[in-house]
């Protein structure tokens, strides 16, 4: 496989680990640090692709386990992959289905050769090898395919993490070995579960094995803040300086700025589509629970700073009045709006990393907060 890596740094803080690079894919260069919105099922909910241009959505994900039990990767295959099929012309990141795999609990067995389970929708039986999972993100045509590794629960006795982890580690040779030659990325996932010495042992595994990019797996499973930090902070330059790092499923505003504090450049999160939908939205104050009666006649757009669709043609008071009605239109501007903030934030660190001046973006960002988000 290709030994040259996708990822340039074009610039690192003179104060700390935060890094502005760009990451090239089959569909186009990523600027970094970024946001990835979660399509899971092929759609970022209630988003047009349109609407996520216009939001400034470089890359979007999707995931292998999902859509590997409905529709089936056969018939996305046939209406030219994921991209044809949900008309996104940008990059495109799935998820290899192993943290999907470890939520199942006891409806999946994980052995040697791979992970078998019930499909969650009708209860038939399936089963995804390490090599089955590449074929099918081939096959999604995904410009990132990450590969298939089992999750380590929070919490997790050091000798579970071990076992896990070492079971990750060949698989994800096996997943390099399956890779066709068409092109797609492959990122290696870091387990090692709240031990920053397994962590440290599993990256040097990978780095070995050799890929086109590295994540942090196993982060954002319930741990406290703390120690999710604290994993960070004892791992995240410890992965190849030259090569995208991915934190896997986080996370909250402040928990973007704390990532690529720790010199972080890829995140994705399921929590601006998913409070948006549940009337929970960011700005640059904080957030607004927009169902709360002080918004009922407030004239004042969500948020004064910015420029998105929502805060530019409606009040707080028409999108509280949509939300008590559960009105279609209010998962459409709530979810543009959000997505709009995380997507500005990023954009604004990388300013701020290529002008040096990270910290005072930092510090910044936290004095504006009038309560710190959930
Ligand atoms: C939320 N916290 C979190 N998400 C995580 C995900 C993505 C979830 C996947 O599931 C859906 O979002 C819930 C999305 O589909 C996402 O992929 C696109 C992870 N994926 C893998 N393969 N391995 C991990 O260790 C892992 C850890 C996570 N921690």
């Amino acid at each position: 496989m290709s030994t040259v890596s996708p990822f340039t740094l074009l610039g690192r803080s003179s104060e700390c680990k935060a890094r502005r690079g760009q990451l090239t894919t089959l569909h186009g260069t990523i600027q970094t640090p970024v946001f990835m919105p979660v399509g899971t099922l092929g759609t970022v909910k209630a988003m047009t692709p349109e609407n996520l241009k216009e939001i400034g959505a470089q890359i979007i994900l999707g995931n292998t386990y999902h859509l590997y039990i409905r529709p089936g990767h056969e018939l996305i295959r046939r209406f030219g992959g994921l991209h044809g099929f949900m008309h996104w012309d940008r990059p495109i990141l799935t998820d290899s289905g192993g943290f999907q795999i470890f939520s199942l609990k006891e409806l999946a067995k994980i052995t040697e050769d791979g992970a078998a389970f019930r499909s969650h929708i009708d209860g038939a039986k399936l089963f995804l090898s390490p090599e089955g999972a590449v074929h099918v993100q081939e096959a999604l045509g995904a410009d990132i395919m990450m590969a298939l590794d089992t999750c380590i629960p929070y919490p997790a006795d050091r000798d579970q993490a071990i076992k896990a982890t070492a079971l990750t580690a060949r698989w994800a040779k096996r997943c390099r070995e399956a890779q066709s030659d068409t092109g797609q990325l492959l990122f290696g996932i870091v387990q090692g579960g709240m031990y920053a010495d397994l962590r440290r042992e599993a990256i040097e595994q990978l780095v070995e094995i050799g890929f086109d990019g590295y994540a942090l797996g196993g982060l954002s499973v319930g741990e406290p803040k703390a120690l999710m930090e604290e994993m960070l902070d004892a791992t995240a330059d410890h992965l190849p300086v030259d090569h995208a790092r991915y934190l896997m499923g986080v996370g909250t505003p402040e928990d973007l700025v704390e990532g690529v504090y720790h010199g972080i450049d890829m995140f994705d999160c399921v929590m601006p589509t998913r409070n948006a939908r549940n009337g929970m939205l960011f700005t640059s104050q904080g957030r607004v629970v927009i169902k709360n009666a002080c918004f009922q006649q407030d004239p004042r757009p969500l948020d004064e700073t910015c420029g998105c669709y929502t805060c530019r043609h409606y009040s707080r008071a028409y999108l509280r009045h949509l939300f008590q009605n559960r009105e279609i239109l209010a998962y459409q501007l709530n979810s543009i709006h959000n997505l709009h903030y995380y997507c500005t934030l990023m954009a604004a660190m990388r300013e701020a990393i290529q002008e040096d001046r990270f910290l005072d973006f930092r510090r910044h960002f936290y004095q504006q907060r009038t309560e710190p988000f959930a």
